[in-house]
């Protein structure tokens, strides 16, 4: 299935095109601050230290939407990374090479109004308050970097599913233990409000230990809530346990399928939460209001 549409006339061969800072309107950066306030509101004592050090690092609550090139000048000067624009989802092989040469590849548009809680794809408040702050963090824009390479070999192999996984449960949706408790660092939980209190709080879901092959074996919701979030110890953890392992034979057991689904808690599972799932079997983001209450 292609998760991308075609390339825009006005994009490059890459896939990029100019941000045209000066184009948004006093609207969309308007929108920019509402998105920003609203997760500030939430995100102390929820988000990792390190992507709270990023936002602070990178000044993205100054106000309106972020000017990409000084932007970049800062990211820059701390990991190597700069933020290029795109339209939208890009193409598997475009999308790696482009984390492969420390470029994160970010939607220019940002949201309407109306679709604040959730859109199909990824927009400039998602990517760049999701994603970049923690490209702010050494040992994080490594593995970020180690994941574009790795996609790029995973194309040789029928098991972009299993690489898509680990950025799935780690990039978008990853959890981090740390001595004051659980924090987030995935991107697409810190960009909504709602599941950065799900996916701490809530007796919902299961929140397992970071075991690489068990969790790139598994399924996961691209349309609701997690219904397992894993949990790693440090991102040096996660890098070591990606970077230092031969895919191959990984790739060759697991053939592009999900052995588990997003739900299942197994034998060897470092269990921190055995979640009820309550949630998704209420019907998740889809479940009748219950006016009774
Ligand atoms: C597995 C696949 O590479 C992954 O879903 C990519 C596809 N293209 C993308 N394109 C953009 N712009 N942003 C993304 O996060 C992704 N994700
Ligand atoms: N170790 C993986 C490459 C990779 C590194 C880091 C993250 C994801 C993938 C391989 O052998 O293909
Ligand atoms: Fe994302």
């Amino acid at each position: 299935m292609s998760n991308h549409s075609e390339k825009p006339a006005n994009a490059r061969d890459d896939w990029t095109i100019d941000q045209g800072w000066s184009d948004y309107t006093a609207d969309e950066h308007v929108v920019w601050d509402l998105l920003y306030k609203r997760q500030m509101d939430v995100l102390p004592g929820r988000a990792a230290p390190e992507f709270l050090e990023g936002l602070k690092a990178l000044d993205l609550g100054k106000g309106g939407i972020p000017e990409f090139e000084a932007m970049s000048d800062e990211l820059e000067s701390l990991t190597g990374w700069r933020v290029v624009a795109v339209p939208g989802l890009v193409p598997d092989e475009v999308f790696f090479d482009h984390l492969a040469n420390r470029r994160f590849p970010a939607g220019q548009f940002i949201r309407k109004r109306n679709e604040l809680d959730y859109l199909q794809e990824p927009d400039v408040f998602h990517d760049v308050f999701g994603h970049v702050p923690m490209l702010t963090n050494p040992v994080f824009a490594d593995y970020m970097e180690a994941y574009g390479k790795g996609g790029l070999r995973s194309l040789d192999f029928a098991a972009l599913k299993n690489l898509a996984a680990l950025y799935w449960y780690t990039v978008e949706f990853g959890l981090i233990q740390t001595d004051e408790g659980l924090r987030i660092y995935g991107a697409g939980i810190v960009s909504s409000k709602t599941e950065s209190i799900f996916a701490l709080e809530d007796p919902s879901p299961n929140r397992i230990g970071f075991d690489l092959e068990r969790l790139m074996k598994t399924d996961y919701r691209i349309d609701d809530f997690q219904q397992t979030y894993f949990v790693i110890d440090s991102y040096k953890q996660l890098f070591d346990a990606t970077v230092k392992t031969d895919f191959a034979p990984i790739y060759d057991r697991m053939q592009g399928k999900f052995a588990l689904k997003p739900e299942d808690v197994v034998a060897n599972d470092a269990v921190i939460t055995r979640g009820s799932q309550a949630y998704a079997k209420a019907g998740g983001r889809l479940a009748p209001v219950d006016g009774s209450k």
